[in-house]
Parts: C-alpha cells; structure tokens; sequence
C-alpha cells in the first residue's frame, strides 16, 4: 500500500511538474508568438517603406532624365550665350559712347526670379532685349538643377537607408525563422508533456481503484474477523459441551457399574428388574443424547475449522494481494474507524486494569497522532493472544510524546444517525467528525438506549469493567460498553438500575427523564474520573446533559477531574427541562446552594431549577447555534424566561451556526437514492424525482410540475399551521407535496393523520407521519422546493441539507433560517449569497406570497432555475468553519484557564 501511496504521489508531483512544465511552455509559447506578430508588423512596415522607395526612385529616375535633359538644353543655352556675348561686343565697339542702360540692368541680382516663359514671345533671341529673359532662364535652370541634385544627394541617402533596413528586415527573418523552429520543438514538447500527463492521470485512476479495491479487503478481513470471533464462540461453546458430555459418559459409566450391580440383584427382585429397565432406558436416553451433543460438537468444530480455514486462506490471500499492491498503508490514509477502534481497545485495557493509566494516556497519545509504529503494532498483534498483544503495545511507549491538539468529550443524549430525534444528533456527529479531521481526539458518551440503531454501530462489545455511581442516596453499577460510530470513539452508559433507565423504546418523552438524564450525566462523569481522563474540554449539549456543568465544578473538579474547561450548546431554549428544586438532590447536587437566583433557580417560578439555567452560570463557554437566534433569545419574546441570564453572562455566550455532515448528505454519493447526481451533472435529480412519485404513487404526468417538500418534526414551533397551508396552496398553484413528519404532540399527530386519510390515493398530495432516514434523503433529492416556515429556528439543518440536494428553500425569516436563507430577489443581499425565497411575517400572505414568487420563477425559465439548482448545490455548508470557530472558543478558553493556573 505504502509503494501505490508513493507511486500516487509521484504521479501527483508529476502531474504538478508536467503542468507547472506545460504552463511555462505555453507562457513562452505566447511571447514567442506576440515577438513573432511584432516582427510582422515590423516587416510590414518595412514592406512598405521599401514599395514607396522603389516608387520613389522610380522618380528620381523620371527626375534624372529630366535633368540630363535640362543640362542638354543648358548647354545649348551657352553656346549659344558665347556666340551671342562675341556678336555683342562687336556691337558695343560701335555704341561704346551712350549710356546704355542695359549695363545696369544686366546685373544678375535684377534677374534672379525671371521665368523663361517671360521670354517666349520674342520674335528674335538676337534681339538686345531678349537676352535678359535668357539668362535668367539660365539661372533658374540651375537653380533646379542645384535643387534637383540636392533631392537627388538625399534621394540616394534614403535608399542606402532602405537598403540598410532591408538587412535588418533580412536579419529579422532570420530570427523568425530561429523563433518558429523553437515554436515547433516548444510545441511538440508540450505535445509530449500532455500525453506523458494524460499516462500519469490514467496512473492516478488506476491507482485510486487499487485504493478502493483495499478498502473492500480491509473490510473483508474485518467482517472475516467478526465471523472468526463467532466461530470462536461457537468453538467454546462446542467445548463447554465436550465437558457435559464427558460429565454425562462418567455418568453413563458410573451407570454401567450400578447396572451391573443391578444385573446380581435382577433375579431376586422384581423392583430391582423395573430399576434395572428403567436404568437402561435412561443409559439409551443418555447414550442418543451423547450421540447427539458428540455430532453437534462436531458439527461445530467442523464448522469452526471451516471458518478458520476459510479465514486463513483469505487472510493469506489477502496478505498476498496486500504485499503485492500495498505493503505499507501510509498511516494518514486508515480509515478514522480503524484509529477510534484501537483507542477504544486501549482504554479497554486500562479500564480492565490490564495495563496502567500512564501507558493508557500514552498509546492512546500515539493512536491520536497515528503513529505508525502502533499501526504497525497492531498489525504484527492481530493474530496473537491479548496478553501478547499488551506487552507488545506496551513494549512501545519509550517517552512520552506530547498532545498534538485537544482531548474533547462530548456528553449527549443523541448522536446521529444511531440515537437521532433531531438536529441535536447530527450536530454532536457532524462536530465531532470534522475536529477529529481537524487532529483533535474527540470521543463521545451516550446513554445506551435499547432502541439505538445497533447496526450502525461497529465493534460493540461491553467491558469487563464498570463504572460505580451515586443517585438517591446509594451506589448503582453502570456497565461501560464501546463501540465506533462514523468512525468516531464512543462510551455507552447502561445503568444497572431498577428503574431501567434507557430501556423504554424511546429516547425521550418519559415521566422520569429529569431523573434518566440527571443519573446519566453523573455516570458519565464518574466515567471520566474512574477512566483517569484528562479531557481539556468537556462539551455537554441541552438540558438533558446540562447537569454537567455543576456537578462538574461542585462535585468532580474537587475528586480531581480538574482539567477541563466546561463547553455548553443549547440547541433550544424552549426545552429547558425544569423541574422541582428537590429533584436535584438526587444526583448529589446540593438543593440549598444551587437552588438560588444566581444559580439554578428557575427565573419565573422559586420552587423549580432550571438545568439549561445552571448550564449557563457554570460552563466556560456557552454557546447557540446561531448569530441570529443568540440574539433573540437574549430579548424577552425569544428567550423563554432565560434571557436576563444570558445577557448577565453574554460575555461567554455566542452563536455559531451549525454546518451540516456533508459526507452523510452527499448526493453524489447518497446509496439511499435512485440515481447520484452533483451540481455538475444534475440530471440525476430529474430521475430522483421520477423515482420517489413513483414509489409514493404520485402522478408523474407531467415531469416538470414543481414537487414541494417538508421534513419535520410536526410541533408549533415549526408552523404547523403553515405547513398545513403549503400544502393548499401547492395545490392551488399547480404543484405536488409531500409531508415527512411526525408528532410527540397527540393533538397535532391526530389531525395529520385526519389529513392523511383525506388525501389518500391523491394524485399530488402525500403525507407519511413517521421518522424514516432513508426516505428523507429521496425527498431531499426529489424536491424542487422546500418549506421551512418556522415560527422560531434555533439554527435549522433541514435547510441546508435540501440545499446540498438542490432544493430551493422557502423559509420564514428567523434564526439560523435568517442566518443561512437570501431571498433571490433581495438586492440589498450581494447576488452570490442569494438562494432561496423568503417571508418575516409568520402567516399565510407571507407565506403565499414567497410561495408565489418561486412558482414564478419556476415556470418562467427552467434554465434560470437550473442556475439556480446548480448554485445552491455548490454552497459551502459544511462542518469546518464552524468547527473551527468551536476549535477557537476551546482553545481560548484552555489558554486563559493554563495561565490563570500559572499565576
Ligand atoms: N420524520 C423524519 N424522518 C426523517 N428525518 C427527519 C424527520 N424529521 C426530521 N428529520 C431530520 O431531523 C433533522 C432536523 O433538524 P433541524 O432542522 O435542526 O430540526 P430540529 O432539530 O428542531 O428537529 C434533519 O436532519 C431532518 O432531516
């Protein structure tokens, strides 16, 4: 196991190095590519350059020949000048007497600007006149021509430019063409990287079926473990007979030998005849019966040697398969049921005095950090006797390790899903999960009710030690079972009282449950002190464990159980579990002391105590489970008498909103449901739906017609009222309801019923008045909405979970419903969080008017409301951060008591 683990990680880091590789590639990909379009451009503008150089020397060509033209035409213009100039001065020898004007004017400065078109008319270029338009022709002609030679000059600079360019353009190209080759080996690496990826990812899945493929066997063995531990009963028992029926052959022979002393009176005496008949009739009885214990004895020990054999050879093969593909599960990957078992098997073993509180604290100390060595230990003892395997853990402890987090006890009366009435037993699991994932050791006492859910408990089996506590004046024994539920360590209390405490069929709703639960948050602290616990928080929950926390500081912490901080949740204010002062005295509570306004005593009646009340004075930390309801019952409308309490003590009190089991409440991964489905794939739900109409026999005509659904206990503080008026209106609107509930109230359970049998056969109604686990999950999966229209929710779980199901939730705005529920259409809400539809008044409009609004939103876009579906499904409503504010407050308050003790 630990070569597939290394080989998964390999794999994984390889997976990492070749997308950290591929990234890289692709970055470099891009510059390349965006080096590559900025040459273009480069290029391009250098194309152009070129096109409008070659025009322009095209030109410049043009320009030339003109040039050379005009120098023709110049030079002829000298020529002729010359023979002009020589006619001239001949002509000057015959006027060199007058003044002739033409001296002055034929300075060139006159003439600079004269065009030769001035001249154009003249009829003879002999003429005296004419010969100033030609000079100045002349002059502009050079002027041109001096002007043309300069663009010429810059003409030929241009083009040595461009030719220049153009060997940068050519040393360009060069580089391109370098780029691209490493484009093309870029990419055919990173081709390369994807496919070495895709071997590796295949790797990786091949490797999680090992995994999973693992577990199946591990579980095999434990299951062939639990048949060998039957075969083992089975074996003692064919024992025990072996020994009767050598008990009955010593009989038999101690028979024989009267008989024969029979036979020597058997003449002589009639009755000796009779005694001697009826002695062989019992020798036959005898002798059929040894026949038949012999073939049973045999029966069994073959049935036990084919256990055993069968059990070897699987062992074997197991062991086989397990060197093969796993030698060495990394000890981080056993399952957390494995852990809580062995720590269990400990505290066993210390609590059977067969090994001592030290090496109890200090294995245990190794199982809470999952040490390898006590895994290994363990293994290597599995098949050794317990003596052996003692010495062989004992043999471990070398020094003491030190505490890698919290020791945290929780003491309820509920845990789901094996003694669950409501939110209280998914909280206790849900918490207590995700602080074990979080590295603390949590464990768990519960009473041991007859009516629990045995099979979801795994390794149960009692203690050969039990637990002596006080109640009404005497000492009663308490016998101490363990077991592991979810994976989670825990301590099950059966009181070896007459009254027979926890063996009613139910775990609540009993005349005496003041004196049940009273008696029971005693043992469980007897428990702690007897087991040599040092817990650093002890967490007790509603008014049934409320007892905790004075008995913890008045009768316990004095004994030396002094370690704790004391932790409180009320999961309800409306159940406070008060009862006469008196009843108190019977756990050993001290009526006078605690029977006072600052402690016990009820606030609106003298005469009562108040539990929940002397769980507020007297823990550390008391909490709610959420903001909005820690804030209303601290109001004299929501706090049931007790609000002037906790504002007196709001200094310790907060609300923490409840997350939900989101390993329990998975539907992608829910075996209770028809299909499993994820928010990325919520087809599912649609055959879910189909499935569950199908199974309560309601018409599936039209697959789009909007299924509503309730899952309650049926009491006021639910609305039942409301609930009731849901269900009209669904009708009303076109839609199906199903109700899935019960009543501890005869009133409200009788008027269900009357409801139940008024819909019977209906085609869109179904109301199923009873707990069932397994159903609510296929509702939860079925549903399009869901209605929580609570008078008053501490927290509500419901909620939640149909929104990891992806039904809508339609929910009054109270408690942790306010905490938890955004209407779609509050823009005074950020867009992310909205998810639900919601009403403040507690009354049919409010009610009618959210029912509403979700109809229309329903039938006006499916795609709209898959959005919807899909995003709800995607909300984190899980146990970690609430576990880790729980983490937080614990912590705090172990540090604050640590240096309280330092000073
Ligand atoms: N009739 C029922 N069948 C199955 N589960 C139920 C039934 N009634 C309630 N539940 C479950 O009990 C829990 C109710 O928790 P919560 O909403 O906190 O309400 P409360 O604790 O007040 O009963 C949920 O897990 C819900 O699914």
């Amino acid at each position: 196991m630990e070569d597939l683990v290394g080989m998964i990680r390999n794999a994984e880091k390889n997976i990492v190095l070749l997308d950290q590789a591929r990234v890289r590639a692709l970055n470099d990909l891009g510059s390349i590519m965006s080096e590559k379009e900025a040459l273009q451009g480069e290029i391009n503008v250098l194309e152009m350059k070129l096109v409008e150089t070659d025009a322009r020397m095209k030109v410049a060509a043009q320009e030339k020949l003109h040039v050379e033209l005009l120098e023709d035409q110049l030079e002829k213009l000298k020529d002729e000048l010359v023979q002009r100039s020589r006619i001239d001065r001949n002509e000057s020898d015959v006027y060199k007497d007058h003044d002739y004007p033409l001296n002055q004017e034929n300075s060139p400065s006159h003439h600079s600007i004269v065009h030769p078109h001035m001249y154009k008319d003249h009829k003879h270029p002999l003429n005296r006149d004419d010969s100033q338009p030609m000079q100045s022709s002349i002059y502009t002609l050079r002027e041109e021509l001096r002007s043309l030679r300069t663009e010429n000059e810059s003409l030929k600079n241009d083009i040595q430019a461009l030719r220049d360019d153009l060997n940068g353009v050519k040393s360009t190209d060069e580089r391109v063409i370098i780029l691209e080759k490493e484009q093309s080996y870029l990419e055919s690496a990173l081709k390369n990287l994807e496919s070495k990826l895709s071997d590796s990812r295949e790797d990786v899945s091949k490797l999680s079926t090992l995994k999973f493929e693992y577990k199946d066997l591990l579980e095999k063995v434990e299951n062939l473990q639990v048949l060998l531990d039957k075969a083992t009963k089975q074996a003692d028992q064919a024992i025990l007979e072996l020994q009767q029926n050598q008990e009955l052959q010593k009989k038999v022979d101690k028979l024989e030998e009267s008989l024969k002393e029979a036979n020597i009176y058997k003449l002589s005496s009639e009755k000796l005849q009779q005694y001697n008949e009826l002695m062989q009739q019992k020798i036959k009885l005898l002798e059929d019966r040894l026949e038949r214990s012999d073939e049973e004895v045999l029966s069994y020990l073959q049935l036990y040697q084919e256990s055993v054999q069968e059990f070897q050879d699987t062992l074997n093969s197991l062991k086989e398969e397990s060197n093969k593909r796993a030698l060495n599960e990394p000890v981080d990957d056993l399952p957390r049921e494995f852990w809580s078992h062995l720590l269990l098997r400990i505290d066993g073993w210390f609590l059977e005095k067969k090994i001592s509180a030290n090496d109890a604290n200090l294995l245990g100390e190794m199982v809470w950090k999952r040490e390898r060595r006590i895994c290994n230990a363990y293994m290597v003892c599995k098949e050794k006797n317990e003596r052996d395997a003692i010495s062989t853990f004992v043999g471990l402890i070398s020094k003491a390790p030190t505490s890698p987090g919290l020791h945290v006890v929780h003491i309820a009366a509920e845990m789901a899903p094996v003694a669950k009435v409501g939110g209280l037993g998914d909280v206790v699991t849900g918490l207590s999960k995700a602080l074990q994932k979080k590295g603390h050791l949590v464990e768990i006492i519960l009473p041991k009710y007859d009516c629990m859910q045995y099979d979801r408990v795994r390794d149960l089996r009692a203690l050969d030690f039990e637990v002596e506590s006080y109640f009404e004046g005497r000492l009663f024994k308490n016998k101490i079972w363990i077991g592991t539920i979810e994976g989670l360590p825990v301590y099950f209390i059966e009181p070896l009282h007459p009254d027979k405490f926890f063996w009613r069929g139910q775990f609540y709703g009993e005349h005496d449950d003041f004196k049940r639960f009273s008696f029971f948050s005693r043992a469980a602290l007897e428990l702690l002190l007897q087991a040599g616990k040092k817990p650093d928080i002890i967490h007790c929950h509603d008014w049934q464990t409320a007892f905790v926390a004075p008995l913890y500081w008045d009768l316990y912490a004095p004994k030396g159980l002094n370690s704790a901080r004391i932790c409180f949740t009320c999961h309800n204010f409306e159940y406070q579990g008060t009862a006469p002062a008196s009843e108190m005295a019977s756990c050993g509570l001290d009526v006078q002391q605690l029977n006072r306004p600052d402690r016990m005593q009820d606030n609106s009646s003298h005469e009562r105590v108040n539990p929940i009340k002397g769980a507020v004075v007297f823990s550390n930390i008391v909490t709610t489970v959420s903001p909005t309801y820690a804030q209303e019952v601290r109001t004299a409308e929501g706090g049931r008498g007790l609000h002037t309490t906790l504002n007196l003590h709001s200094k310790k009190f907060i609300g923490i909103l409840n997350g939900i089991d989101t390993d329990a409440w998975n539907p992608a991964s829910d075996s209770f449901l028809e299909v499993q489905y994820s928010a990325t794939d919520v087809l599912g739900k649609a055959e879910n739906k189909s499935a569950l109409r199908r199974q309560l026999g309601l018409s599936r005509a039209n697959p789009r017609q909007p299924l509503v659904s309730c899952i309650t206990r049926l009491v006021p503080q639910k609305g039942v009222h409301l609930i009731r008026h849901a269900m009209y209106r669904t009708m009303e609107l076109g839609g199906q309801f199903i109700l899935l509930g019960s009543s501890p109230i005869l009133h409200i359970q009788r008027e269900f019923e009357g409801i139940v049998s008024q819909f019977q056969n209906h085609d869109h109604v179904r109301l199923i008045l009873k707990y069932d686990e397994s159903l609510s999950h296929r509702i939860y999966a079925a549903s399009d909405m869901f209605i929580i229209p609570s008078i008053f929710e501490p927290c509500g779980l419901t909620q939640m979970i149909a929104m990891r199901y992806g039904s809508i939730p339609i929910a009054r705005k109270t408690g942790g419903l306010n905490d938890s529920v955004f209407d779609v259409d509050d823009d005074t809400v950020p867009l992310q969080f909205r998810n639900g539809f919601t009403f403040l008044n507690a009354d049919e409009q409010g009610l009618s008017s959210a029912f509403e609004r979700a109809f229309n939103h329903y039938n006006n876009s499916a795609e709209t409301w898959q959005q919807l579906v899909q995003k709800v499904m995607n909300l984190d409503f899980s146990w970690d951060s609430s576990a880790s504010q729980y983490e937080e407050l614990y912590s705090k308050s172990v540090a604050r008591a640590r240096a309280a003790q330092r000073t």
